[in-house]
């Protein structure tokens, strides 16, 4: 069986202002084309969880295994490259760089990987754009579209690299009912076409229920998974 992400006994403290347990011997895995959801009550850790699940905070115990190889414990630099190369990254609000077009915005974090040329970068960019039925938007500035559009180009983004995991914190938490349907469905479609796997951070139990998995977080513990 072919782990995208293997999480092991992941425990972690806020020492100030007071010590704080967040989390608390977190275990559990992400299958290859499997699309899971984290859910639980505001506090509960989801967060935090994420954002060592995804390299970016190194300040815990236990290991994170990410496509079989240990993650933790490198340095910022290969951690730095282990992002760009497999892992990429949706959150609630697009950040996107307003005055840069749809196709630079999408270009960026394949350009940061330089692996390849800036033309096969801006071929795949625009592929990645057809492929959620945006190509339209490349030419436009990215701050003169909408939220929706914000959204799903932030997607491309993410995908640039060709990512082993997508991870999401609250992609929909920002999106009406009509976008939060057309992010579900592009992020199932990269799973069944693509055996992308996903991880996604969601308060929106309906999201969460036509996804493959929920994982419950009460208190920074998993209850259920
Ligand atoms: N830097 C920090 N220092 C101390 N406590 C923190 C810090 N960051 C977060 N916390 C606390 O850790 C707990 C978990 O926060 P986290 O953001 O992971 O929760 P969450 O489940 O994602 O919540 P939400 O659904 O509201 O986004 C909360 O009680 C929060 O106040």
């Amino acid at each position: 069986m072919k782990y995208v992400l293997e999480a092991r006994h992941i425990d972690k403290h806020f020492k100030k202002p007071v010590d704080f347990h967040v989390l608390k011997d977190i275990s559990f895995t992400v299958r290859q084309g499997e699309f899971a959801t984290v859910m639980g009550k505001s506090g509960s850790g989801k967060s935090t969880l994420l954002y060592i699940l995804s390299t970016m905070d190194t300040d815990y115990t236990g290991e994170l295994y990410l496509n079989g190889g240990l993650v933790t414990g490198k340095s910022h630099q290969i951690l730095s490259r282990i992002r760009n190369e497999h892992i990429g990254f949706v959150f609630q609000f697009h950040y996107l760089l307003s005055e840069f077009s749809v196709l630079e915005n999408v270009m960026l974090p394949g350009k940061k990987l330089g692996a390849r040329t800036e033309e096969q970068i801006e071929r795949d960019a625009r592929e990645k754009l057809e492929m959620l039925n945006i190509g339209y938007l490349a030419e436009k500035r990215a701050s003169r579209i909408s939220g929706g559009e914000k959204q799903r180009v932030a997607i491309a983004r993410a995908l640039i690299n060709n990512p082993t995991i997508l991870m999401g914190d609250e992609p929909t938490g920002n999106l009406d009912s009509y976008n939060a349907e057309n992010v579900l469905q592009i992020f199932t479609r990269l799973k069944e076409e693509q055996g992308l796997s996903l991880l996604v951070v969601t308060h929106d139990l309906d999201f969460a229920q036509r996804t493959d998995r929920i994982i419950e977080m009460e208190d920074g513990r998993i209850i259920k998974s």
